[in-house]
């Protein structure tokens, strides 16, 4: 298996924006309408979307078919810094708030790359009050993602790196374009840091434990083929088909009564989601007395000096 590394080195029910039960979902899931058909491009009429945006989140809903996508723009590389994971809990708060909206496809605007992982300069050089605040958006954007009652399905058009990954593996279902020059995984061993045991978890509860212990220790980013063989992704496909693929599996998703679908959800995610409730304060501290190590900012400054550096 050829595999890849870049070398150089809410639940609580109730608890504010991430209970898996919304009020509501039974009524709304007796009426809801079925998906009979898809549109196989993001060409919705115009009279049935309502697009949104921020500066670094793209929102299209189709409220016809209760399908939001959701597209990360934050050039060049679509870095997950504070200010992106803040527009981002507010856009998805807006469509978890939204009843017409069952699903999310989460993307990117940008053709290469799906996310370059957590934004390296939110962890670097900074002090103390930043990295927390920083780490708390990071937990909330997994939370939110991997408790979320709607279907979130995401189209990996690009390559995608520990925090990227992350956002992947939140989500119900990942597809990734069929491009070899493309890579998944988390790597953060690569950089010098250690992946928080809420990303393995994440890990282990989508590829098992053994594949999970040899692709953290060994920061492994895995090309699309390889991906799948691990069941990193559930889907490759050309590049030209992510979306539409994406578009057509929800479509199969929603088929399934909602209530049916989030109570399962519910009792597959809620030990891993409580796991970090519990100790969310306390992952905050721990993350910023690592970061903040005069080891762990040489090995993170050497690392985005080798990204400025290696030859493209
Ligand atoms: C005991 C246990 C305690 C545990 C406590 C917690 C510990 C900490 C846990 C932290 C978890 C971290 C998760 C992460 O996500 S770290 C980020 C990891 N990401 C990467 O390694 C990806 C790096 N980037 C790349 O590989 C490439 O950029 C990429 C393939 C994405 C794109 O390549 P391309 O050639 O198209 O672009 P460039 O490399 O030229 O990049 C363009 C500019 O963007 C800058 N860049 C790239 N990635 C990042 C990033 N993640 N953050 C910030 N900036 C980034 C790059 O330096 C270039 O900048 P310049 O234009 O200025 O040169």
């Amino acid at each position: 298996m050829a595999l890849r590394a870049v070398s150089a080195l809410t639940w609580g029910l109730g608890g504010p924006g991430v209970g898996p039960l919304r009020s509501g979902t039974f009524l709304r899931c007796a009426t809801q309408h079925r998906l009979e058909k898809m549109p196989s491009s993001i060409g919705f009429p115009e009279a049935s979307r309502r697009p949104f945006s921020s500066h670094r989140i793209l929102v299209d809903v189709d409220q016809s078919h209760g399908v939001a996508t959701m597209k990360l723009k934050n050039p060049p590389v679509n870095s997950l810094s504070l200010e992106l994971l803040t527009e981002f809990v507010i856009s998805w708060e807006k469509l978890e708030n939204d009843k017409s909206c069952r699903g999310v496809i989460l993307t990117s605007n940008s053709p290469k790359i799906f996310s370059a992982g957590l934004d390296i300069t939110d962890m670097y050089g900074k002090n103390a009050a930043h990295y927390a605040e920083f780490w708390k958006a990071v937990q909330e954007v997994w939370l939110k993602l991997y408790t979320s009652n709607m279907v979130v399905i995401a189209a990996i058009n690009g390559s995608s790196p520990a925090g990227g990954c992350l956002m992947s593996l939140a989500s119900d279902y990942r597809i990734m374009a069929d491009n070899p020059k493309y890579t998944i995984g988390l790597n953060e061993t690569l950089l010098g840091i250690v992946a928080p045991f809420w990303f393995k978890d994440n890990l282990v509860n989508t590829i098992g434990n053994r594949a999970s212990e040899h692709a953290l220790q060994r920061g492994l980013l895995f090309p699309p083929a390889d991906a799948l063989k691990i069941g990193l992704v559930d889907q490759i496909v050309p590049e030209d088909k992510v979306q539409s693929t994406a578009l057509s599996v929800m479509s199969e998703w929603l088929k399934i009564p909602d209530h049916a679908r989030q109570l399962t959800k519910t009792m597959m995610r809620k030990p891993t989601a409580d796991r970090l409730l519990k100790q969310r304060e306390a992952d905050i501290q721990n993350f910023v007395s690592f970061i903040s190590k005069d080891s762990i900012q040489k090995s993170l400054h050497m690392y985005l000096k080798f990204l400025k550096e290696r030859e493209k």
